[in-house]
């Protein structure tokens, strides 16, 4: 059977204890710049990510995927984007940016061989899921997996940040944020009104689809707010001591580490974070046919 999902090595830090973090770092050419995104390892092949991090023009040559701490980058074969992300869908409305479906695959040229570094986390609807919740294998349905991990309230999960400490070494820090599934979702959701191409927007709705998780404000408690850079990494849920992956990071009100990319908590350097600083991320429960097909040949055995 595929080593268990959403394991990790509780009493080690950064990588032990993220093992399903990934890097992915995309060359554009003609100076276009560095595209850097973050992943999750969900399968012994495939990466899963935001389709924003990608451009039409990317191809599988330009991008590199590194796992664990090995500094080696694995080969990319191809990268499937949920069909119906458009990211100029609302162009004709005046809306730049949409965000909608924001999620893709890579599938990587060369197997993952899992170890405490690199292990897959849990995708809801999928077998490892049940036994990760501990729950009867024949029985467990993906709606049972749903309301046990997104009930209606404001529920416990968490992104992961890198931070750069002195000498450049680089940690990993869980960044535990709420997901206002409650009577707060619609506040939340308002909040998308401050993003800069967002402002004149009559209705929210628009482009606040229902597709979409969020986290960050200050209420009940202030949340950390995520950065560009933070596109694609996973927002998670703990039950016990097991890892289930329940949103892709897509986009943010306010990037609080502005330029300089990282998003360690350095004295001054970060944005302070207000009670309208809201990030959103894609619902992996609304994309499940899509991972179902993608991920037909990798043993997770969906439900
Ligand atoms: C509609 O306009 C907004 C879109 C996204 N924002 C950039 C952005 C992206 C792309 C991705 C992630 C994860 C972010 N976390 C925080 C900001 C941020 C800009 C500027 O903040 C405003």
């Amino acid at each position: 059977v595929l080593s268990m999902c959403g394991l990790a090595k509780e009493h080690l830090k950064d990588q032990q204890n993220n093992p399903w973090n990934t890097k992915i770092a995309i060359t554009r050419s003609g100076g276009a710049g560095f595209g850097h995104c973050k992943g999750t390892l969900v399968s012994e092949y495939f990466i899963l990510t935001a389709a924003h991090c990608f451009t039409i023009d990317d191809t599988a040559d330009h991008i590199k995927v590194t796992i664990g701490d090995s500094k080696q980058p694995y080969p990319v074969a191809n990268i499937y984007l949920h069909p119906q992300y458009n990211v100029g869908k609302l162009k004709h409305r005046g809306i730049p940016e949409f965000y909608d479906y924001d999620v893709a695959l890579i599938k990587l040229g060369k197997k993952v061989e899992f170890s405490f570094s690199a292990r897959p986390i849990c995708l809801p609807c999928t077998q490892g899921t049940t036994r990760a919740l501990r729950k009867p294998l024949a029985t467990t349905t993906c709606q049972d997996h749903e309301n046990e991990l997104l009930p209606v309230a404001n529920i416990r999960s968490f992104f992961v940040s890198d931070c750069k400490y002195q000498h450049d070494t680089i940690g990993l820090v869980r960044r535990p944020v709420q997901i206002k599934n409650s009577d707060k979702k619609m506040a939340c959701e308002q909040d998308a009104r401050n993003a800069k191409f967002y402002k004149n927007i009559t209705n929210i709705k628009d482009v606040v689809t229902d597709n979409f998780l969020c986290t960050g404000g200050q209420d009940p408690v202030l949340d950390p707010n995520t950065c560009k850079g933070d596109s694609g990494g996973p927002l998670i849920i703990q039950k016990k001591l097991r890892y289930i992956q329940v949103g892709v990071i897509s986009w943010g009100v306010v990037d609080v580490c502005g330029h300089q990319g990282t998003t360690c908590e350095e004295p001054n350097k970060r944005k302070d974070r207000t009670s309208y600083s809201r990030d959103f991320h894609i619902n992996l429960f609304k994309v499940i046919p899509w991972l179902k097909e993608q991920l037909a040949d990798e043993g997770l055995e969906f439900i």
